[in-house]
């Protein structure tokens, strides 16, 4: 997709997200761009205090990440980033998307967001300056049309799933193999979430 010869420019992409929890939607984006983009490495980051949600009502930073560590141990180049979550700040991915350039210099960042996202990013604080540090990869969701022109876009079939969707079938007891994986839905039970 991407025509860079240049081995040593390593690629590193940047997912962030709620992931509340992380759902087979969220891994199957970033196994493909993973594997599209020829990534060296794909950080989840899940959101401290986030921007742009009033609702929010997520459970914990450190339960949204264990949950993200478990999804991570499936894929090598998949790592968690826990800099939003510890951070007091209001989360933005401009500073994110900072802190990860700091840490990788000379390499090429791909911010990875659904088409809801899509739908307003051009809102997100700093998006001029982060259009010059990073290329913004989306991925079409179903119920969404997106009018902005521009990102790469990665050919996928349309996920019908949300973590919305997943917090509505716990408090049913409804099955969960489809949508998380055993070891999320494992951690789920433990730790008593979304009841
Ligand atoms: N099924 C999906 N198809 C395409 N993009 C998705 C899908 N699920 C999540 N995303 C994208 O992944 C990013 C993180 O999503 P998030 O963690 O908020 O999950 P969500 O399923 O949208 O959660 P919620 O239902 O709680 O709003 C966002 O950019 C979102 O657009
Ligand atoms: O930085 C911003 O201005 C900004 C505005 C809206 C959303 N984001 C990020 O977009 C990601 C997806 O958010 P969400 O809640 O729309 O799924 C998440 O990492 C948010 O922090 C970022």
């Amino acid at each position: 997709m991407d025509n860079n010869n240049n081995n040593n420019i390593k690629k590193i992409g940047i997912f962030g997200g709620s992931f509340n929890p992380v759902h087979r939607g969220h891994m199957e984006m970033a196994n493909l761009a993973i594997e599209k983009l020829d990534l060296d490495r794909l950080y989840l980051v899940p959101v401290g205090t986030p921007c742009h949600r009033c609702d929010n009502d997520f459970v914990s930073g450190q339960d949204r990440m264990a949950m993200i560590k478990l999804v991570c141990l499936n894929n090598k180049k998949l790592f968690p980033c826990d800099y939003e979550i510890i951070s007091e700040k209001v989360s933005y991915t401009y500073d994110t998307l900072l802190k990860i350039a700091e840490i990788h210099p000379d390499s090429l960042i791909y911010e990875i967001i659904g088409e809801d996202s899509a739908e307003y990013l051009t809102s997100w604080k700093n998006y001029e300056k982060m259009v010059d540090l990073c290329k913004f990869v989306f991925f079409k969701r179903k119920g969404y049309q997106s009018t902005i022109h521009g990102l790469l876009t990665i050919e996928a079939p349309l996920f019908n799933i949300s973590s919305t969707l997943i917090r509505e079938k716990i408090k049913n007891n409804e099955p969960l193999e489809d949508y998380i994986t055993p070891e999320v839905e494992e951690y789920i039970r433990e730790h008593n979430l979304y009841r």
